[in-house]
């Protein structure tokens, strides 16, 4: 469910005389999502997507549009907010900040195959090559001093020996950025480029979305995030062939370096914990008054293992 806040046309007549996209045709709730209210938006113009937004910073709103707005001026197919009329990208619908962003073409798919994850790794090696040139930055909301403070509150809730697989990777991780980590190429990321943050349209990229993670950390954390979601199916078993396709279209454009190709397995594990200790947050301290789809946090814990016992290769 993704209508916490109901929009009326006279809502949207009221915005639209801020943006020159036309008059009001149509509009609908969109039912995917989570964590902000959407709405499919047509106008005499064009076909929109309006975004209010439920639970971001605000503070943190201009960033998350200013880096949508560079990455599509450079190509990079993904949503990108609609310049207002005064040339700001943000705008207030029924209290909320809000932002009316251009329509994608095209679906997510649950189940990729080889040609979705080739059409993916060229337009992340555009992204990443893209954000060199962005100046702003923002810090992980979900850091490993998020994670540490999240496996506080869990200690006592969770299985105790859980919990001490937890703090052990913690402690591994922290290790790790003191000295495997020291010398990666960083710059703004996506940070959450599940399946479900891409859409497809006949088979390539029509669209990154979901920008709201995006934050400067490791080029090789959204490798890795990737790496997790696309190249394992859903009981966790790694599917070569997706990775390669990956990687190869991805390494036409940008090259890993030595320092990247040795932080891999440690990276890997660093963005399983960063889900599991999020998907842990949600489980165990649900957010209340409002639908909740709560996401499994297993599996996180067994591709953790898993990557300390065999992680995949970068480059395979
Ligand atoms: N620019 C866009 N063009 C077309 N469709 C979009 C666009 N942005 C969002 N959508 C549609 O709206 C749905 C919900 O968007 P999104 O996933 O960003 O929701 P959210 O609630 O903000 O995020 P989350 O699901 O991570 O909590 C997407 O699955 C997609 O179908
Ligand atoms: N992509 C995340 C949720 C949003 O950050 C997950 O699957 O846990």
């Amino acid at each position: 469910m993704s209508v916490y806040t109901r929009v009326e046309a006279d809502d949207l007549r009221a915005l639209l005389a801020d943006y020159a996209v036309g008059e009001l045709e149509d509009f609908a709730g969109i039912s995917a999502g989570i964590t902000n209210t959407n709405y499919f938006v047509d106008t005499s113009l064009g076909r929109w997507v309006l975004t209010l937004f439920e639970q971001v910073d605000e503070a943190e709103l201009p960033f998350f549009m200013q880096l949508m707005d560079h990455l599509a001026g450079h190509g990079v197919p993904c949503a990108h907010p609609v310049a207002r009329n005064d040339g700001g990208f943000l705008s207030r619908v029924r209290g909320r900040p809000a932002a009316l962003v251009y329509r994608l073409n095209g679906a997510s798919v649950e189940t990729p195959d080889a040609q979705h994850c080739r059409s993916l790794g060229g337009v992340v090696a555009e992204m990443h090559r893209a954000v060199a040139s962005f100046t702003p930055a923002q810090r992980n909301a979900r850091d490993l001093d998020w994670i540490s403070a999240a496996a506080e509150r869990l200690e006592g809730m969770m299985p105790a020996e859980e919990h001490a697989v937890l703090a052990d990777e913690i402690a591994f991780q922290q290790a790790a950025a003191g000295d495997l980590y020291a010398e990666l190429p960083a710059a703004v990321i996506h940070a959450d480029l599940f399946r479900d943050n891409v859409l497809f349209d006949q088979n390539r990229v029509s669209g990154l979305i979901d920008f709201y993670y995006a934050c400067h950390d490791y080029l090789l954390f959204d490798l890795a995030v990737i790496c997790n979601d696309w190249a394992f199916d859903d009981d966790e078993h790694y599917c070569p062939t997706h990775w390669q396709a990956f990687m190869t279209a991805y390494t036409r454009r940008r090259t890993p370096d030595a320092a990247e190709v040795a932080a891999w397995p440690a990276m890997l594990r660093a963005a399983a914990l960063r889900f599991w200790a999020s998907r842990l947050i949600d489980a165990y301290f649900p957010m209340s008054g409002e639908v909740v789809h709560i996401k499994d946090p297993a599996p996180f814990k067994r591709l953790l293992l898993a990557h300390r016992a065999d992680p995949p290769a970068l480059a395979p």
